[in-house]
């Protein structure tokens, strides 16, 4: 790592600050008193008793689920049993003994896509759970470019953009070469850059840094409107808030396994397609086919026929650890209201907001996060100077957030697991961390 670029682990690596520092910070968060109006909040919270499905530190608040959700607690029993008993018992039985006996890793990718569905508005075999976000751009990348028109060559993407998606776009057109083109614009001017030579308009819906979110319906409409397929990068939005991604009519989206949907370190990624392109795409193999994509991979044919939907972009054998931990994580979502799941996040994120305007007036904080609900994603992000050593003493006095370049102070808030009183708590912290530093 440069110091142009750094994760938590960077941060903590920075100058070590006396121990006492951590202490006053640990002190003013688990001392926090909590203000009436939050605990009312609290003990009228819909979703309070969710906290209890997770497994989170004691004297920390975490907020950084936005990068890597806390740890259910259901999965290290699943991951002991596939271990144990799947894998060391059953061997290559479990490949396809079946459901009704738990175990039936075959079809794994496929029932953790049917749960990652409805939670983005899409049918089951719309989703394909697989690989790394960053794959399975270029994989909807390459089938959209398959479908665009001939003449249209260019990408369409915001400037600002999370930096896999640039590179990997990048890598896709290198490789197809000349007339193709990754054009770097400001989504808030996209009207003007949908040309007649677009092809894809790839976009996250919620940035990374400063948490503003995009009107996925309004821009998919417009780009719809020019000829133009989309691409939507849900690593931030997907068990954040509800998405739709059929009543938006969009073309294809990814997103991440191991953020809000808690799936673990290096959880596998899910892409969608939409089903009224699988048609045309049969006579197109994605651009990555490999024998379990096939219709019948056991038939071992030479010639590649895809599979019926989306699970022909599952390339080659299921990632069983890491699917069966986010198929566990994703049964808290079993009978949850997302829209609750919304109304809760906002609430986080405004309380936040509105405790830190007293610090934003004391300190040169800036808080960069659109304050209007439509335009908001689940985080709340302040520039502040000294970004990288203030995150770096908040992670050692226990308020985990992140520090992303050059100078962004980065709050995620995941309504499953956080209350209004841990916002309280983690403002207390950030006071701390200031008047330290000042
Ligand atoms: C918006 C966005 N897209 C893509 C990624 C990369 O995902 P992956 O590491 O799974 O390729 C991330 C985070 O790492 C992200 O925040
Ligand atoms: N995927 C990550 C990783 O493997 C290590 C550290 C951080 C991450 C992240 O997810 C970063 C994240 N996408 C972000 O929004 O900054």
């Amino acid at each position: 790592m440069t110091n142009t670029d750094a994760t938590n682990t960077d941060v903590q690596t920075a100058q070590p600050q006396p121990t006492s520092l951590y202490e006053r910070i640990g002190a003013a968060l688990t001392g926090a008193a909590i203000p009436a109006d939050l605990l009312d909040l609290d003990a009228r919270d819909p979703l309070a008793r969710k906290r209890e499905e997770f497994t989170l530190p004691g004297g920390v608040v975490y907020l950084d689920g936005n990068s890597l959700g806390a740890l259910p607690r259901a999965v290290p029993e699943r991951l002991q049993r596939v271990a144990a008993q799947e894998w060391g018992d059953a061997l290559i039985r479990s490949w396809g003994a079946g459901a009704a006996e738990g175990r039936d890793w075959m079809n794994l990718p496929d029932r953790v896509a049917a749960k990652i569905a409805p939670l983005i508005g899409a049918l089951p075999h719309e989703v394909a759970v697989t690989d790394t976000t960053g794959v399975n751009t270029f994989k909807v990348l390459a089938a959209a470019l398959k479908l665009a028109p001939a003449g249209r060559r260019v990408i369409l993407t915001d400037a600002e953009n999370f930096p896999t998606d640039l590179y990997i776009a990048q890598g896709l057109l290198d490789l197809l070469g000349g007339g193709y083109e990754l054009r770097r614009v400001n989504p808030d001017a996209l009207g003007e850059h949908l040309t007649a030579d677009v092809a894809a308009l790839l976009l996250t819906e919620v940035d990374y840094r400063t948490g503003r979110r995009l009107d996925m319906a309004a821009v998919t409409a417009q780009a719809r409107a020019a000829g133009v397929l989309t691409v939507w990068d849900l690593a931030h939005s997907a068990g954040a808030f509800p998405v739709d991604l059929r009543g938006a009519g969009a073309d294809f989206a990814v997103g991440c396994g191991y953020k809000f949907l808690n799936g673990g370190p290096g959880a596998p990624s899910f892409l969608f397609v939409s089903e009224r392109h699988l048609g045309a795409m049969n006579a197109a193999p994605v651009a990555i086919s490999g024998w379990m994509g096939h219709a019948d991979p056991f038939e071992m044919d030479r010639a590649f026929t895809p599979a019926p939907g989306a699970r022909r972009f599952v390339p080659g054998t299921p990632m069983v650890l890491s699917l069966s931990a986010l198929d566990s994580a994703l049964d808290v979502f079993a009978g949850v209201d997302l829209h609750a799941l919304r109304a809760k996040s906002l609430s986080l994120t405004d309380t936040f907001i509105r405790l830190m305007e007293p610090l934003c007036a004391r300190f040169p904080l800036t808080l960069v996060t659109p304050q209007e609900h439509v335009r908001r994603g689940s985080q709340v992000s302040y520039r502040h100077p000294q970004a990288r050593e203030v995150m770096a003493d908040l992670i050692g006095g226990g308020v985990i957030g992140d520090y992303r370049t050059p100078d962004i102070l980065r709050f995620g808030f995941t309504p499953l697991y956080h209350s209004h009183a841990d916002v309280a708590r983690a403002v207390a912290g950030v006071q701390a961390a200031l008047e330290a530093r000042a």
